[in-house]
């Protein structure tokens, strides 16, 4: 591809366009050891390291453009200065895989919880009707029927658009993150529906208050094709707030699901057995076999994008019915001496309340929590998350979760702290996570659930080499 049409659209700062219109560009790279000969490099000042520091590297590699932020002189290939990296990698990645969204059926979820849940309904629903999915999320990802292994959430915008261009599937569904978001990972994308779930305290370490994570996850919705269409929970405080904030926006179609009588798909009645909603005229039941009133939440979602997505809707019903659910989430293992262990996900206030909850309604007698806090993520809410875990179980196991950059001692001594701070004499401090779980399994009886959060379907302990099976494996 020519060097003017890798970078159409691109707002440029300055550089040398008129003398390097035509080289032939043979690939993008964002890590200077990915550069191979003919490639445009582009330098992104990072949260660790700064990419402009290896625009020699990538150089000598074989780099014959540099797209960067800073004022640049003296390099012996073209250098182009764009105001945002991130975002300029966004729409030449785009451009190099000839704009693979705008011919792919994309439907983008956003939300604090319920984004991975929901993508395995709604795959679920469409593979049902014979449709092929690729999946893109925190679990893994799953492209013309290959699993590929997911560094983050949300994918770099390179990574993206490579991967919507090789995806073959009918249908592209993908979680997108506040961090995405963020980044522009999702630069370049068009999204034939944008799924908004929910929002509650998470982040904040990374945005600075719930408004300012609340815009970014908004700006999902600018990035709907023309016949778009948003869906958006409006039982949830910021869906409404969102809905308020498109109308007046937006040409797009939004489509609402809730309880009040204003919504699109309008729930008649919500158990934790299952929800009834009107359908037209009818109404309609919906028991998906994973539990809790969340997970009817995000069948919910599926269910309504499916119906927009003109899918047969008997088809629709007799799926989600039969949705199993979903590795790591509200996963129950019945153990041999009558207890039952749950291996969930939760790591927000909400999820870990959702979490518990739907543990009491399955009739748990006596609950015991295991979990933990994750180093270097949003201490802010750790407090109630803590608060919540003692005033819902019976008893609680405090343990650790992914370190991060923090050391283990540091870690003990901060879950001792709030322990004291904020937790009840039901709690006890087991800071080896395999132990903790054996610990609650061993003073378990029959009608006990043991409910362990925090790290779902994941093997590793992030920066503690002790654990390296997920926790359902320690549980069986
Ligand atoms: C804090 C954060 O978000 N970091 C993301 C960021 O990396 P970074 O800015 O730290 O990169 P860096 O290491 O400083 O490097 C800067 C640049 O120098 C380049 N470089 C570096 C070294 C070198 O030798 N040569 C070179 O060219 C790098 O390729 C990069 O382009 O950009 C990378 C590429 O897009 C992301 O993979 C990475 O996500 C890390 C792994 C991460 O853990 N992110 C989490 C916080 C995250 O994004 N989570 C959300 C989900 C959150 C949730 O819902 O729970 C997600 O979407 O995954
Ligand atoms: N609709 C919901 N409302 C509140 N909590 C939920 C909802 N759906 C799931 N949860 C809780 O959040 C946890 C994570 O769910 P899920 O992986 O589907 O969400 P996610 O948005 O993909 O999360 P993450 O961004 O952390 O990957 C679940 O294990 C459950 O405890």
């Amino acid at each position: 591809m020519r060097l003017h049409h890798l970078l159409n659209k691109l707002k440029i700062e300055s550089g040398d366009m008129d003398n390097n219109r035509s080289i032939v560009v043979s690939g993008i790279a964002d890590r200077s050891m990915d550069v191979k000969k003919g490639f445009v490099f582009v330098a992104i000042s990072g949260f660790k390291t700064n990419g402009h520091k290896y625009i020699n590297e990538a150089i000598c590699n074989g780099a014959s453009v540099i797209i960067g932020e800073g004022d640049i002189a003296g390099l012996p290939v073209p250098y182009i200065k764009v105001k945002n990296s991130r975002k300029a990698l966004g729409v030449i990645a785009s451009n190099f895989y000839s704009n693979p969204s705008k011919k792919k059926n994309v439907i983008g979820i956003t939300g604090t919880n319920g984004k991975t849940t929901t993508s395995y309904m709604l795959k679920h629903i469409l593979e049902t009707s014979g449709l092929t999915c690729t999946i893109i999320g925190t679990n893994q990802n799953v492209i013309n029927g290959e699993i590929v292994q997911s560094v983050n959430t949300t994918p770099s915008s390179l990574v993206l658009q490579r991967i919507l261009s090789a995806s073959k599937d009918d249908v592209v569904i993908m979680e997108v993150s506040s961090h995405g978001l963020m980044q522009s990972r999702v630069e370049g994308v068009e999204f034939d529906f944008c799924l908004f779930t929910n929002m509650s305290h998470d982040h904040l370490d990374y945005h600075n208050s719930m408004e300012e994570y609340f815009r970014v996850k908004t700006s999902l919705f600018e990035k709907l094709k023309d016949n778009g269409c948003a869906v958006i929970n409006i039982d949830d405080f910021w869906g409404e707030r969102l809905v308020k904030l498109l109308k007046g926006k937006v040409k797009n179609k939004l489509y609402t699901i809730g309880q009040s009588a204003s919504s699109h798909l309008r729930i008649i009645n919500i158990r934790n057995s299952g929800i009834t909603v009107k359908v037209k005229n009818d109404l309609v039941r919906i028991c998906p076999f994973i539990p809790g009133i969340h997970n009817l939440y995000n069948a919910l979602m599926a269910v309504a994008t499916a119906n927009l997505l003109n899918i047969d809707e008997q088809g629709i019903l007799a799926s989600i019915n039969e949705f199993k659910g979903v590795e790591g989430r509200f996963e129950v293992i019945g153990l041999d001496n009558g207890a039952t262990a749950v291996v969930d996900y939760a790591h927000t206030p909400d999820a870990i309340f959702h979490c518990l909850r739907t543990a009491k309604q399955c009739g748990a007698k006596r609950l015991i929590h295991v979990f933990g806090f994750r180093g270097d993520r949003d201490s802010s809410k750790w407090q109630e998350m803590l608060s919540i875990a003692s005033e819902l179980s019976d008893q609680y196991i405090l343990t650790l979760d992914d370190l991060n950059s923090v050391s283990h001692k540091k870690m003990v001594e901060l879950i001792e702290c709030f322990n004291n701070n904020y937790g009840n004499e039901s709690g006890v401090i087991i800071s080896d996570r395999t132990l903790a779980i054996k610990q609650a399994m061993e003073q378990s009886v029959p009608g006990d659930w043991i409910i362990i959060t925090g790290k779902g379907h994941e093997i590793y302990q992030q920066n503690y080499h002790l654990k390296t099976v997920s926790d359902r494996d320690t549980i069986t």
